[in-house]
């Protein structure tokens, strides 16, 4: 698959601290991601993994500090059109549908300042034929082009924001957890449109989310991210039916599933992500001294189709899939319902 997006070697740090105490947080090392044309990546991680500082670098709202990101092949400080062409081809949703829209102006104008810096219509007539359009996509009536951000529901708002993303006509769009803050009801709806937009449209998406089921739901693949590293990567099912990385196995551990409830020690997964969430180091048993001794390769995990790998020193092919919460239920919505109403914490807990 020809990459839209590729994300090579990219690491970033932020120094900060006194001038006699300085500290530093190694959010990326040395990240590969590629994102095919019309393919929704999932990327997920617990809180501080550096999710969040990859996309915005990606929408270069950071700069990194080694590495280099390429839009078809173009670096993006060097795409026609600067800052403004990039961001017209690729637009970020952000998690917080209530702090993205200023409550003091109307829908309409959230979609037509787009519209317009980027000239994408001519005229009026254009425009509000454009307008009714984006509404229509996101599932939302026209009408409501005329109601203020407090007027509408958390699940409207986010529609809004991703209507206002694609007024552009992008090719790719960041999603940085935009169903955490929605209510369990309506999370199903704004994937579901995503998932529209990327069969209909052919947007290419990388989705960062906590919730494991929802990426299995939504994403061809999935990119998981630990302490800065993509730690293991591979067509959504496959992973999360086989996760090869401990951190990953702790991942789906954490899901919710009452049918083998008691198949693992819930102190003993606690008390390993603690030191999963102190670590500067690998916190896993034995990898401490052999990371820090060579640097983990990737092992290919299960059959190459599934474009599966795994970075560990604890890597050992196994024979057979286990079942877990993830593969219960086939890709039935409704029965990961539950699952994906967990909360940010609910993955994480
Ligand atoms: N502007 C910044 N200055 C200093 N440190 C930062 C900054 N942005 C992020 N970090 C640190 O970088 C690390 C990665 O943060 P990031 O927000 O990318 O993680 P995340 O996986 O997206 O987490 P969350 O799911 O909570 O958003 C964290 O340790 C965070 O504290």
């Amino acid at each position: 698959m020809n990459a839209v997006l590729s994300v090579e070697g990219v690491s970033k740090t932020f120094r900060g601290g006194s001038l006699f105490r300085r500290t530093s947080v190694a959010a990326l090392t040395d990240v590969d991601l590629e994102l095919g044309a019309g393919e929704i990546v999932a990327l997920v991680g617990e809180s501080g993994s550096g999710k969040s500082t990859l996309a915005r670098c990606i929408a270069r709202l950071e700069r990194p500090d080694a590495g280099r990101i390429l839009l078809e092949g173009t670096p993006t400080d060097r795409v026609a059109g600067g800052a403004r062409g990039y961001r017209s081809r690729v637009q970020m949703v952000f998690q917080d549908p209530f702090g993205s829209l200023n409550p003091v102006h109307r829908t309409e104008h959230f979609l037509r300042r787009p519209l317009e810096i980027h000239h994408v219509t001519r005229g009026e007539q254009e425009t509000a034929a454009m307008l009714e359009e984006l509404m229509l996509t996101v599932g939302l009536e026209p009408d409501m082009l005329h109601s203020y951000p407090h007027e509408l529901s958390g699940g409207q708002r986010q529609r809004v924001a991703i209507a206002r993303a694609l007024a552009v006509r992008p090719q790719v769009i960041l999603a940085d957890e935009p169903t955490s803050m929605l209510d369990v009801s309506v999370r199903i709806g704004v994937l579901n449109l995503m998932r529209r937009l990327r069969d209909e449209q052919g947007i290419s998406m990388l989705y960062i989310t906590h919730d494991l089921a929802s990426a299995r739901y939504l994403a061809d693949r999935t990119a998981v991210m630990f302490a800065g590293e993509i730690v293991e990567s591979g067509e959504s099912l496959a992973l999360l039916a086989q996760p090869a990385h401990p951190y990953t196995e702790l991942l789906v551990s954490a899901v919710p599933d009452p049918e083998r409830a008691g198949t693992f020690d819930p102190d003993a997964r606690a008390a390993l992500r603690r030191r999963v969430l102190a670590a500067e180091s690998c916190p896993f048993e034995g990898g401490d001294e052999a990371c820090s001794a060579t640097e983990p390769v990737r092992h290919q995990v299960g059959d190459p189709a599934d474009r599966h790998w795994a970075r560990c020193h604890l890597y050992r092919p196994r024979a057979t899939s286990g079942a877990n919460a993830l593969t219960a239920g086939g890709t039935d919505a409704a029965a990961a319902g539950g699952v994906l109403g967990a909360d940010r914490d609910g993955v994480a807990a």
